[in-house]
């Protein structure tokens, strides 16, 4: 298990999964909670049985996958639906997280959580990352990158803390205001940090 654990955290398209495989060049683990909220309803998977049993049928594609476009129409213009599936798949999702940080062999390792501060998973981590900047560029970036229209990524961030209360919970805040070589020296700082931590 690594010595140190960072929880990097932000809201939609504020450069997560971007800063996680800048710290991956470091050789840095990393413990990604979108890839594992993947895992838990893949194709033949109980969780996955019981979203079809919910909506509909039309759900699984006919490869057997979840069709997560519609889901994620479905739950983010329905409070209680996402409230449904964040009780069937977050208790599922910790389980996962915590195995796999465990097995991490890296000095220190990152544990990417989307809803870090939302789910109040702190205990899981030894200090908090924040991937800042404007509200308005997550928008476009998250615009530019999903199929979705700006209605469905405003609901989203509607769904997750502001900007100011993840501020609040950051020991580290990992700015990426800028382009993605800013960035990359952002990770390379704070790369050195972590490993003067441990
Ligand atoms: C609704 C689903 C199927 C949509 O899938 P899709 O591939 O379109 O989006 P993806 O999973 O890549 O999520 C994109 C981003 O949306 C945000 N988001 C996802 N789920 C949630 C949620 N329940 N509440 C708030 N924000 C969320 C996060 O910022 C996430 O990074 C999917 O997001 C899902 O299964 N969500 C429930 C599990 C969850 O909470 N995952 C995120 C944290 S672990
Ligand atoms: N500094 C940047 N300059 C330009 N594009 C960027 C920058 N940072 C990230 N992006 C792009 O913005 C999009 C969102 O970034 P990324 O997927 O890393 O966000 P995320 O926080 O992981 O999002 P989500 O919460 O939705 O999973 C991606 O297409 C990414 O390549």
């Amino acid at each position: 298990m690594a010595n140190l654990v960072i929880g990097l955290t932000g809201g939609i398209g504020s450069g997560k999964s971007a800063a996680c495989r800048f710290f991956a060049d470091k050789g840095i683990d990393i413990v990604d909670a979108d890839i594992i909220a993947r895992q838990v309803v893949a194709p033949g998977s109980q969780a996955l049985k019981q979203i079809s049993q919910r909506f509909s049928a039309s759900i699984i594609t006919s490869t057997g996958e979840l069709d997560r476009q519609q889901l994620r129409n479905i739950v983010f213009k329905d409070v209680k639906q996402k409230e449904w599936l964040n009780q069937l798949l977050h208790p599922l999702i910790r389980q996962e997280m915590s195995s796999a940080v465990n097995a991490c062999q890296s000095t220190y390792c990152i544990l990417a959580i989307p809803l870090l501060i939302e789910n109040e998973l702190f205990d899981l981590v030894n200090r908090v990352a924040v991937i800042d900047c404007e509200v308005e560029q997550q928008k476009q970036r998250a615009l530019l990158r999903d199929n979705s229209d700006a209605t469905v990524i405003q609901a989203i961030i509607d769904s997750q803390v502001s900007r100011e209360v993840r501020l609040k919970h950051a020991n580290d805040i990992i700015d990426n205001s800028k382009d993605l070589d800013y960035l990359a020296q952002q990770i390379s700082k704070m790369h050195e940090f972590y490993l003067s931590l441990v």
